[in-house]
């Protein structure tokens, strides 16, 4: 059956590759890969001494910007760090797709970046995304997503952050995620309230991708959109995964070629191969094969 997942109308996301934006190797690859959206790291994955030239590498990537369509997010430090001035003055000046805010607590921190971008006339495009990693976010996680609308409708999407969840609630690693389903599953929740993306954490393995593709199959069975990726050799799972199946396309098709016939184009329930279909199916499989198409006019060769 269609998924809800399926119904929620942005822009593929399948896979979110994060990179260090002190690493100019990792940058120049950038352009042979086939990840749907791109993070450029300030926070995390720079060391302090770092962050400067973590700065001078943005500016000199989006000087030369040849992602075409892709989405281009930069993730700052936080607001209690020494380098959020700076990191917030280069957001204003490159203006990258989105601005992704580290270790969210509350709404606040969304109002008060959508305040920023506003108060320093930044253009609409300009969106913002929030990492949901601390305890503080997952207890928030509706009123967070709810300031997505009064900030204007800048807030586009939540990406679980579980190295600093497993950190600050002490929860173990273990490869079924069993204790953190419920921090997922509150994000998944609170993003689908106010129609925001969702996408799941990372998974540490990047050489043996068993454990890696189980999240995926788990992530996208839990709703996510897509998967948060530290290494080029996930892209292709996380696009496998996070795309609707051969079996779920034909069926969407299934079922408009059903409500498309004459009689039923105002049922609101129909019988197919005795299984009651309602209008709301009808729905989902046209927003699933709305995204296919997104998928497939952005796709090279996968
Ligand atoms: C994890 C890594 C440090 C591993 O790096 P390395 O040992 O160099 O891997 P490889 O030798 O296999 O690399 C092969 C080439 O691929 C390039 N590469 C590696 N990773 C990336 C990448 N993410 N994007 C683009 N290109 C990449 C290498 O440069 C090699 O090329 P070359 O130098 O020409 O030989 C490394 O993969 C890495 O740094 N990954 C990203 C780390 C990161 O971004 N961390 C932050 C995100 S994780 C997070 O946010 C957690 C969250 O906050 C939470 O709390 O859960
Ligand atoms: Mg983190």
């Amino acid at each position: 059956m269609v998924t809800f997942s399926d119904m929620h109308p942005a822009r593929p996301r399948r896979s979110v590759l994060c990179l260090p934006a002190s690493n100019p190797r990792a940058i120049a690859k950038l352009t042979s890969l086939e990840a749907d959206a791109v993070i450029l790291d300030l926070e995390d994955a720079v060391a302090e001494d770092m962050k400067e030239e973590g700065r001078r590498n943005i500016r000199d990537y989006f000087s030369n910007r040849q992602d075409g369509d892709r989405e281009v997010i930069v993730r700052i430090n936080d607001a209690a760090s020494p380098h959020y001035r700076a990191d917030c003055e280069l957001i204003l000046e490159v203006r990258p797709d989105a601005v992704l805010l580290p270790k969210v607590r509350a709404r606040d921190d969304i109002l008060d970046m959508a305040s920023y971008l506003a108060e320093n006339d930044a253009p609409e495009t300009l969106r913002i995304w929030a990492m949901m990693e601390t305890p503080l976010a997952i207890l928030n996680a509706g009123s967070i997503a709810e300031a997505g609308r009064t900030s204007g409708g800048r807030l586009d999407c939540l990406v679980v952050g579980l190295n600093d969840l497993r950190k600050d609630t002490g929860v173990l690693p273990d490869p079924a995620r069993t204790y953190l389903i419920p921090y997922l599953m509150q994000v998944v929740l609170a993003g689908r309230a106010f129609g925001l993306t969702v996408i799941d954490s990372v998974s540490n393995e990047f050489r043996d991708l068993g454990p890696f593709e189980a999240e995926c199959l788990q992530g996208r069975a839990m709703g996510f959109d897509g998967k948060m990726l530290i290494h080029p050799a996930q892209i292709a799972g996380a696009n496998q995964h996070f795309r609707p199946s051969d079996r779920e396309i034909a069926e969407a098709e299934l079922i408009v070629a059903a409500f498309s016939q004459p009689g039923n184009e105002k049922s609101n329930a129909i019988n197919i191969n005795g299984s009651m279909v309602e209008r709301l199916h009808f729905e989902q499989a046209l927003r699933l094969l709305a995204r296919v198409r997104q998928i497939n006019k952005g796709m090279k060769s996968e």
